[in-house]
């Protein structure tokens, strides 16, 4: 049992809003961006990464958001239909804007990188009158995520379902994914976080971003237990930072404070790592599990992820996540390195 209380009766267990792109993988690992010659392209964007990972745990899953209307958009479209995720409330946008890519750099599996060409992106066009007040109100969470407000008009768009998800009871999480080529200036971002993150029941990011949230306060010790206490006196029941290999701490308005179980990897590459401790984290919590719970299965998700070439194509199944943290536990886990 957690502290959250998920309304039932609710034809999607999930959806997620925001941007759903291309990345393409290097498949010439361990060498610089100037020296990769292919790749193999996924389906990417943090938010779409989370709501594969979520179809993949068998929730019920929806997407809000605008892809570009050429091969690209139509390769993410069928992607998730394949992976049983509703598109009905995604929508193709007007000719002359793109689908976001990632190229992926993978130097070592302690240095990766991620060059973005985001330039007319679509998903950055999502408007205000895209969200459908129904469709919000008939699943049981909502996930935002902090690049759709990094521009007009997809930040009005995501205050729009904010306001319906508050109105209706659905509950709302809210991963900061801080990618700073998308923001205009630091300060803009901090001011939108902040704004966002008061209306939202569960706040989930690295203590970078959190620290990027933080930086026009003139408080100088950023440590983890103040961050997350800020935000009991708003919406929030839950926040939750992550520290990398760390591990990763929950803070509930309860007052407790949880420490994140981590699994060993195989690593390829570091990035992914989020949006399958997301999915995890997520999938616990609409199943009612407890947080710490919850954290481990998106801690297991997270190592599977990282150890695979892909992120959204390596989202776990429960049966993988599972076996996952059995082997682990068994001790029978082989490590590479
Ligand atoms: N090298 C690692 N080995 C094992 N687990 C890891 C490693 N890196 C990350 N994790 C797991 O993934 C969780 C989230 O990782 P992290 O804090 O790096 O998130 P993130 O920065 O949002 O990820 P991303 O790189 O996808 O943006 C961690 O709490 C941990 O459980
Ligand atoms: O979030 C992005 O736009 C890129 C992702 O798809 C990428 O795979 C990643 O960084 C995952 O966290």
């Amino acid at each position: 049992m957690n502290n959250l209380s998920f309304p039932a009766g609710r034809a999607l267990d999930f959806i997620a809003l925001g941007r759903a792109c291309v990345d393409l993988n290097a498949n010439e690992i361990h060498r610089p961006m100037e020296d990769t010659v292919t790749f193999t392209k996924y389906v990417g964007g943090s938010p779409a990464n989370i709501a594969i990972g979520m179809a993949r745990l068998g929730m019920c899953t929806g997407f809000v958001g605008r892809v570009s209307d050429d091969q690209m958009g139509r390769f993410i479209v069928r992607y998730f239909e394949r992976n049983g995720i509703d598109t009905s409330g995604m929508i193709t946008d007007r000719p002359g804007s793109v689908t976001g890519l990632a190229f992926t750099e993978i130097k070592s599996k302690d240095d990766c990188s991620i060059l973005m060409y985001r330039d007319h992106a679509a998903d950055l066009n999502l408007e205000p009158r895209d969200v459908e007040e129904s469709y919000i109100a008939n699943a049981k969470a909502l996930l935002i995520s902090g690049t759709a407000l990094a521009k007009s008009p997809s930040r009005e768009a995501v205050f729009v379902a904010l306001q319906y998800a508050r109105k209706h009871g659905t509950v709302v999480l809210f991963d900061l994914d801080y990618r700073p080529y998308t923001w205009a200036s630091s300060e803009e971002t901090a001011v939108y976080y902040n704004l966002a993150a008061a209306q939202c029941d569960v706040i989930i990011g690295t203590r970078e971003e959190f620290d990027q949230m933080e930086s026009f306060e003139r408080h100088t010790v950023k440590d983890d237990g103040y961050t997350a206490g800020k935000w009991f006196d708003h919406h929030a029941r839950i926040v939750v930072i992550k520290h990398g290999k760390d591990g990763s701490f929950a803070f509930t308005k309860e007052g407790e404070r949880i420490e994140g179980t981590t699994f060993p990897a195989n690593v390829v590459k570091t990035f992914g790592a989020g949006d399958s401790y997301a999915a995890g984290f997520i999938h616990g919590l609409i199943q009612g599990w407890d947080i710490a719970r919850s954290m481990e299965y998106g801690a297991a998700g997270a190592s599977i992820v990282i150890s695979n070439h892909s992120c959204s194509d390596a989202m776990p199944t429960l049966a993988q996540v599972e076996d996952y943290i059995a082997l682990c536990r068994s001790g029978r886990f082989v490590s590479q390195s």
